[in-house]
């Protein structure tokens, strides 16, 4: 055994193995060390559903009960709209009144940067992305930004009837949601986009074997029990 670690340090190769946990790195001469390599990139799971589906209410219910931190690409935009000095303000606004997607640049910046400050300020790298990626634009940039530096699991997808969906956004606007995008004229334009646009992303995971879908319909504790399984399968699998 030792012969042939020797000849491989020789080489100056670094060999992977142990299924990326374990790298024998060459040092000095001869001398070297078995290293345990955790496989430290972020975990990513994306959340996608229609507008109003119950994605955040769930991704509360999961930081709970899982660990992951919640970035929702929707509070990322709207807190940068409100941000002093924006630049990016009156676009975000636009496109967030008339359900158009904002160009990924901008959200997959916010995204990154998010991702960066919470693993440097609480070492947590388990992250639910909520509402994100929306269109091909936000699949293309995820992918050149991002898709080397995160370790993506899965999409979670909760499905739910348009009606549903629209009563409870227009609920949350009666309440106060203070959001310029709850009522009925902006709804109409957020579902042609999540029709047109983000259906055929979720269906490009679904491809892959990459979605765990989850009936929206029922109260949020009954959806919470379905999330739970699908995230308790996870965790067997040992995804994360
Ligand atoms: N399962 C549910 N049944 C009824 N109302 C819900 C359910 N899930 C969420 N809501 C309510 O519907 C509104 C939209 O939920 P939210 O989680 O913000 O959805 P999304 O993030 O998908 O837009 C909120 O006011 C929320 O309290
Ligand atoms: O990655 C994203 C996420 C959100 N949005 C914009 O923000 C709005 C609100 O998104 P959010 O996820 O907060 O709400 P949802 O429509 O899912 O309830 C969307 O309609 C888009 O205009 C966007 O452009 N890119």
């Amino acid at each position: 055994m030792i012969p042939v670690l020797n000849q491989l340090l020789k080489t100056k190769l670094v060999v992977k193995c142990f299924k990326r946990h374990v790298t024998l790195s060459p040092l000095s001469g001869n001398k070297f060390i078995l290293r345990k390599m955790e496989n430290n990139k972020p975990k990513i799971i994306f959340v996608l559903g229609a507008p109003g589906a119950g994605k955040g209410t769930q991704c509360e219910k999961i930081v709970n009960s899982f660990g992951f931190k919640h970035l929702s690409a929707g509070d990322l935009l709207r807190e940068e709209r409100a941000r002093e000095g924006s630049q990016f303000g009156s676009l975000i606004e636009d496109c967030i009144t008339n359900g158009k997607i904002v160009p990924v640049e901008i959200t997959c910046s916010l995204l990154e940067n998010a991702i960066i400050k919470t693993n440097q300020e609480t070492g947590n790298n388990k992250f639910l992305i909520d509402g994100f990626p929306r269109n091909e634009d936000n699949l293309q940039g995820w992918q050149r930004q991002m898709s080397e530096k995160v370790d993506f699991l899965f999409v979670l997808f909760f499905e739910c009837s348009q009606d549903k969906c629209v009563e409870r956004c227009l609920k949350r606007g009666q309440a106060g949601s203070g959001r310029t995008d709850d009522n009925m004229e902006s709804l109409k334009k957020r579902f042609d986009t999540y029709m047109n646009d983000t259906m055929a992303i979720i269906n490009h995971y679904r491809g892959l074997g990459k979605v765990r879908q989850i009936f929206a319909n029922e109260d949020p504790e009954t959806v919470f029990k379905s999330v739970k399984n699908a995230l308790t399968e996870a965790q067997e699998q040992k995804l994360f």
